[in-house]
């Protein structure tokens, strides 16, 4: 598992290409036959991708938790963005399908993830934060998440946003996570930016197409910089920063936040003719 520490406001506004890409960008998450994370030191969130082919993959421990196993402490969300695949948990299977939503509580001891086809594999991307306590481990299909919309194609940021993990949705300790689908011909997303000091939040990009890319806007809203990103990578955004992105064309996004509270609509927006 790789780690990635904390940066200070003062040591962003510093940073070339190089260096942001480094510290903010998770590239390799998507990975055939592995399971891949990266521990993020803002909220202890957790990134990782799983990519079944033809036999079972198992959620392994990290001697770095310093726990008996993976979520003895930890809770964890995971959305399949890929083929149809399935999760257990315990015993129990669980179906998830592209765009459906797994909640694991803490306690859950023994989870594989599977593909149903090799050729055409599973991506479950994961998300894990501290929990205090247990929650049913809960399956949400894309079909009962409420759609909300928001944007105009006039502005280009159309899009339709589904709640998961959330106060009013499935029930966690701190994790909060959902997915947003940008019509076509439509490619700024979270503009007016926002930031929430209260919550961390990591964005995985999908459903790119291979030779398009997405400018990723992050920092300080009067320091800005931008991460270019590529289909089925994650970027960590601390905080303080904002995150929106503009695609070269269309494109869908998992967000997912650790922290303070559970409040999706915690946001201190920023006006767009203030932005630096
Ligand atoms: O804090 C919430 C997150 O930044 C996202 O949910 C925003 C988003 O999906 C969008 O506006 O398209
Ligand atoms: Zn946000």
């Amino acid at each position: 598992m790789e780690q990635r520490y904390h940066n200070s406001q003062k040591e962003v506004k510093e940073m070339n290409t190089a260096e942001l890409r480094e510290q903010f960008l998770v590239d390799e998450l998507m990975v055939k036959g592995e399971i891949k994370f990266t521990y993020s030191h803002y909220d202890r969130v957790i990134v990782g991708g799983a990519v079944p082919t033809s036999g079972k993959l198992s959620l392994e421990n990290f001697p770095m938790l310093r726990a008996e196993y993976f979520l003895e402490r930890r809770e964890m969300g995971v959305i399949n963005v890929g083929g149809n695949g399935k999760i257990e948990v315990d015993g129990n299977t669980y179906e998830v399908n592209k765009k459906d939503c797994l909640y694991i509580g803490r306690g859950s001891k023994n989870i594989s993830f599977s593909s149903a086809s090799a050729d055409e594999p599973a991506l479950f991307y994961i998300l894990s934060t501290p929990a205090h306590k247990e929650y049913d481990t809960k399956l949400m299909k894309e079909s009962d998440a409420t759609p909300v919309t928001l944007g105009a194609a006039e502005t280009s940021n159309h899009r339709t946003i589904y709640k998961y993990i959330f106060a009013d949705g499935l029930q966690s300790c701190q994790l909060v996570m959902g997915l947003t689908i940008l019509n076509t011909g439509s490619v700024w997303n979270t503009m007016p930016a926002h930031v929430h000091d209260r919550r961390m939040e990591a964005y995985f990009y999908f459903d790119l197409a291979d030779d398009q890319t997405i400018f990723h806007f992050m920092g300080e809203p009067q320091e800005t910089r931008h991460i270019t990103i590529h289909n089925n990578e994650a970027v960590i955004s601390p905080p303080w920063s904002i995150h929106s992105g503009c695609g070269t064309s269309n494109y869908s996004f998992i967000w997912g936040m650790g922290g303070e509270n559970q409040d999706y609509g915690d946001m201190d927006p920023v006006k767009i003719t203030d932005l630096k």
